[in-house]
């Protein structure tokens, strides 16, 4: 992972700069985002640790992919026997914030509220300084993809909490805090609690580790994205692995924001000489809703709320 950008540039420079590591890896890390995370960080901190198991289950997960997700609930990776060594907690970008529908816990009610709600609007913001960039470094109008993120219309960008208990703390057999997987959307945001390692992306077919970068967000392509970009840009496969002996008494802590399309954003693979990407047709014409749905059901057979 040898990609390190700094976001604090005029968009055209930072197209050319972000285009070999979207056509490669699809990883990389931005510096100077201006995205203050620590306040976050503790806010989820606080919830993982100090809400009662009671609590915490009455926002278990819903149908909409929304609220806490129960240590044990969750496998990335079905082909692994065991469940992923994680708790999480999903806000509804638009019916977290834009809606205020999404019933919350006290603890991210009131001035902690107002700190995710910012969050939530910086990386909407820095999502879409990137999606002009991307279009500008694939030679397209910069609002090729940006016309198709509206904050306000119907969309399936979520902010998910991630809390792995220290392994010491656990009695699962289970070795991955999270299975391998690529993700959905059109790009992922990742803030890292920057002293504990884990996280790995599969590059031609060896695991390497991806060391955190102290103040840099980690950025990934999303399925949707490979697909959109007729498989220029790489939606890479990542995991989350138990981490180092010396670090196993700690929880590690991650914040994902996932950015998607509107729902009904028509999505259509580019000019491109490849038939299929990851298992479907370049010919297929979806909305982000349907390819989203499609993605989750050949992933999560055994999931039922998709
Ligand atoms: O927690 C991490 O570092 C990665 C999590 C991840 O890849 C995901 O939730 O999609
Ligand atoms: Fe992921």
């Amino acid at each position: 992972m040898t990609f390190t950008i700094n976001a604090d540039q005029p968009t055209e420079t930072l197209s050319n700069e972000i285009k070999e590591a979207c056509k490669s890896t699809g990883f990389l890390y931005l510096t100077n985002t201006g995205i203050d995370s620590k306040e976050v960080f503790k806010i989820s901190q606080n919830f993982f640790q100090d809400t009662s198991a009671s609590d915490k289950a009455d926002y278990r997960i819903t149908t909409a992919n929304e609220g806490y997700v129960n240590f044990g609930d969750e496998l990335l990776d079905p082909s692994q026997p065991d469940k992923d060594l994680k708790e999480a907690f999903n806000f509804g970008v638009k019916s977290a914030f834009v809606d205020n529908s999404q019933s919350l816990p006290e603890t991210f009610k009131g001035n902690n509220f107002q700190t995710l709600k910012e969050f939530s609007t910086n990386c909407y913001n820095l999502g879409i300084k990137l999606l002009h960039a991307f279009a500008l470094s694939l030679d397209l109008e910069s609002d090729y993809f940006t016309k198709f993120h509206s904050s306000s219309a119907p969309n399936s960008s979520t902010f998910r909490m991630l809390y792995y208990p220290p392994v010491e703390a656990t009695t699962s057999n289970g070795s991955l805090r999270a299975g391998a997987h690529s993700d959905y959307g059109s790009l992922t945001f990742l803030f890292q609690n920057s002293e504990i390692s884990g996280l790995q992306i599969l590059k031609n077919g060896v695991w390497e580790d991806v060391e955190p970068v102290p103040n840099a967000v980690l950025v990934n392509i999303g399925d949707i994205m490979e697909f959109w970009t007729g498989g220029q840009f790489k939606s890479t496969t990542h995991r989350v692995v138990k981490p180092k002996m010396t670090e196993q008494s700690k929880p590690r802590q991650s914040l994902a924001y996932f950015f998607h399309p509107d729902d009904d954003a028509i999505v259509n693979a580019m000019d491109t000489t490849v038939e299929s990407i990851k298992g479907l047709s370049t010919e297929t014409s979806l909305t982000a809703y349907e390819y989203l749905h499609q993605r989750l059901r050949a992933t999560y057979t055994s999931r039922k709320d998709v």
